[in-house]
């Protein structure tokens, strides 16, 4: 990925969640780690353009996000920390399909790359099931895949581990360590962040590190105070 942040900053009303930010990355791989409310998913969110900047511009992989911002939900694909708000229709492959369709997909290319991306992460026998009722892992993994099946370059995953038991939090590590697209990911999970080449660290609307995950996490820990 080539994120290039130029005096980038976000307010709501008064309430400033990032102060002016110029940064650029070009990475694989990175982690976004920091407090509660220093202003991770905001960040995230400007990736893909669901969030404007107030001032300043946000470039990925060449598209300006205010410019063209169906270019860019193209190019960043986004998973929510919540992947139930995130899959609209009630069974796991009529949602991928659904997506596909929807982006202009035939309905045999959709029932292809529906079947191809479900297998692709291992979730083949959920084509069928109901969305409500999956694990917390069965549901990260279907969000993925329904972002993926859309062939964005990026993905950006919020909290993609958040209230997994142990074995699907490693089903959802491996996933996301092995696929071939770029991934930005906001976590809490800092044994999942140490793995990441790179870490983000905010802390109150800022970029406070920015480097390998040993010193970035160690940092975290001085603001946190543990
Ligand atoms: N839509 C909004 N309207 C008003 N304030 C917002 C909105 N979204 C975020 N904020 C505020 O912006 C700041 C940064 O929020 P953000 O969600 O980016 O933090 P975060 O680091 O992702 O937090 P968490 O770890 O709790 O998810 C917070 O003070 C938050 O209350």
């Amino acid at each position: 990925m080539d994120l290039v942040f130029s005096g980038c900053s976000v307010r709501y009303g008064e309430r400033v969640a990032l102060h002016p930010l110029d940064l650029r990355v070009q990475a694989h791989r990175v982690g976004v780690i920091g407090l509660n409310g220093s202003g991770k998913t905001t960040f995230a969110r400007l990736i893909n353009g669901l969030t404007l900047p107030s001032l300043g511009r946000v470039v990925v992989n060449g598209i300006d996000t205010r410019a063209e911002p169906d270019r860019v939900r193209g190019e960043a694909g986004y998973v929510f920390q919540n992947p139930q708000n995130q899959l609209i229709m009630p069974v796991v492959a009529d949602d991928i399909r659904f997506g596909l369709k929807a982006r202009g997909a035939t309905t045999a290319e959709a029932e292809q790359r529906t079947a191809s991306v479900l297998a692709r992460f291992g979730i083949a026998e959920l084509a069928q099931r109901r969305v409500h009722e999956l694990s917390g892992g069965e549901l990260q993994l279907a969000a993925m895949a329904s972002v993926c099946a859309l062939s964005p370059s990026i993905l950006v995953l919020d909290e993609p581990t958040n209230q997994l038991d142990l074995s699907n939090r490693r089903l959802v590590i491996k996933a996301i360590e092995t696929m071939a697209e770029d991934a930005l990911v906001v976590t809490h999970d800092l044994e999942f962040a140490a793995r990441l080449p790179r870490l983000l660290l905010f802390h109150e609307g800022r970029l406070v590190a920015d480097g390998a995950p040993g010193e970035t996490i160690a940092r975290y820990r001085e603001i946190a105070g543990c």
